[in-house]
């Protein structure tokens, strides 16, 4: 029997939000310790089957069966009645057909068992039961797994990442006659960050940034996006997925390119990154629309704003990584790029920044040792992000100001640490 699991963390984008999507500007983007976990479990059966379970929900099982008759490998739930779930279907789908492009039932094949966990930040949790000191690691939530009210920091790409991760370890330790303890090389990592956008957008519908699967494999890092061209030939639907014969082989060669290197990137120790959860949570593709529709009506004033906006945030991604910047030369980026998402806010007229979080962070700003404030990302009701001088005073002050204005810190931290194979999983 083998076992594997693989963890990927959490990601906040704490500048380049709309413009990341353009691959002539980049983001940045800090990788969370609030991480993704998968768990592979090989079984002594050999029909076909790989069970998923998601315990922190209710009725979020899945059984796939394999067709290893068609050419590509399709993966089919078993279970009609079970409400589909689009990313776990096609992470199988796309990780099946890259370790076995020859599409016939391999002699090794084991069916296997999977379980998806991932830390109790991504979702907004219950207040905590008087009797109760903390909840466990991972939460039962006590909901479907569509009916839960996400903080916004990257569920679905840490999910899809580990997911195939650790597949791919397991199915490799199957292939393998002699096979050594799961290790994850600079290559294998790439091949696994090529397989996890591919499926992620496939699962999305869309291409999007992939800044998300990018920090879940590679950590803190500054995201420049990949040319979408690349792999739009390889979106299937997840009901079918189907595609041209030559799919595997040509799955393959997309893979084992490197498509975009990312620049690792670290938040300087001087400085501390604080998140609060306001328990809304924002509809990210319905921004984007919006977003991109004024942009193809306003030509001119866009790209000024898209450029005006990256000048900052380029700014602020040198002062980071040469560590030159002074704290009030980061403090007037951070709250430039405030007042131009604010003015994004009011052209598109889509809550980019809300009033109601404007309201917070305006509050944040004065507080003494504060760089910079923001919601990350597209914005919205997503967590807030609030970044200070690592000193006590400052940190009491910004944690009592949360807590009451009904923003609930959260207990989570940066990381430079992207995809790792996990030890012991308590
Ligand atoms: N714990 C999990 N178990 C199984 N599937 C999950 C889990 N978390 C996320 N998913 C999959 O990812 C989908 C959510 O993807 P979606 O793109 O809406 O979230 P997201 O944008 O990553 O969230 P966030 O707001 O955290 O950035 C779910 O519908 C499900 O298919
Ligand atoms: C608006 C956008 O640039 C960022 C979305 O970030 P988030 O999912 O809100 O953290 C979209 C994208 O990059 O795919």
């Amino acid at each position: 029997m083998y076992i594997s699991t693989c963890s990927a963390p959490g990601k906040v984008l704490l500048a380049g939000g709309y413009i990341v999507l353009d691959p002539q500007y980049s983001g940045l983007v800090v990788g969370l310790d609030a991480k993704g976990y998968a768990t592979t479990t090989t079984l002594s059966s050999r029909q076909g089957l790989l069970h998923v379970k998601s315990p922190q929900f209710i009725d979020a099982e899945w059984l796939y069966r394999v067709d290893w008759s068609s050419s590509p490998i399709r993966v089919f739930q078993k279970d009609e009645k079970q409400s589909p779930n689009p990313f776990v279907q096609l992470a199988i789908f796309y990780i099946l057909n890259y370790i076995f492009p020859s599409g016939k039932h391999p002699e090794e094949w084991r069916d296997l068992n999977v379980i998806i966990q991932v830390d109790n930040s991504y979702y907004h949790q219950p207040e905590l039961p008087k009797d109760l000191h903390a909840y466990p690691k991972f939460n039962f939530l006590n909901c479907k797994l569509h009916e839960v009210k996400k903080t916004g920091l990257g569920s679905s790409a840490a999910m899809i990442t580990s997911f195939i991760s650790s597949l791919f370890l397991t199915l490799n330790q199957l292939s393998d006659k002699n096979p050594a303890q799961p290790q994850l090389t600079i290559p294998s990592k790439t091949i696994i960050h090529n397989l996890s956008q591919i499926a992620h957008c496939a699962a999305q519908g869309k291409v999007g940034s992939g800044f998300d699967v990018g920090a879940a494999v590679w950590g803190s890092c500054i995201y420049r996006r990949f040319d979408p061209q690349l792999i739009q030939h390889l979106l299937v639907d997840p009901t079918h997925q189907l595609a041209g014969e030559n799919f595997s082989n040509e799955l393959r060669h997309i893979i084992s390119k490197e498509w975009s290197p990312v620049k690792p990137f670290t938040l300087p120790s001087q400085y501390r990154l604080l998140m609060g959860d306001v328990a809304g949570g924002s509809g990210t593709p319905g921004m984007v629309k919006k977003v991109q529709k004024w942009q193809k009506e306003n030509k001119a004033d866009s790209q000024k704003l898209f450029d005006d906006l990256y000048g900052h945030v380029s700014t602020l991604q040198q002062l980071f990584v040469s560590a030159t910047g002074s704290s009030v030369d980061l403090r007037n980026h951070f709250q430039s790029i405030r007042k131009i998402l604010q003015s994004l806010t009011s052209k598109v007229n889509v809550d980019i920044e809300p009033e109601a979080q404007s309201k917070i962070l305006d509050k944040l700003e004065a507080i003494e040792g504060v760089i910079g404030t923001g919601v990350p990302g597209a914005g919205g009701f997503d967590a807030q992000f609030c970044i200070l001088q690592n000193e006590k005073h400052g940190i009491e002050k910004v944690i009592n100001l949360w807590n009451s204005s009904s923003v609930t810190p959260m207990q989570v931290g940066p990381t430079d640490a992207g995809l790792s194979v996990v030890d012991n999983l308590q």
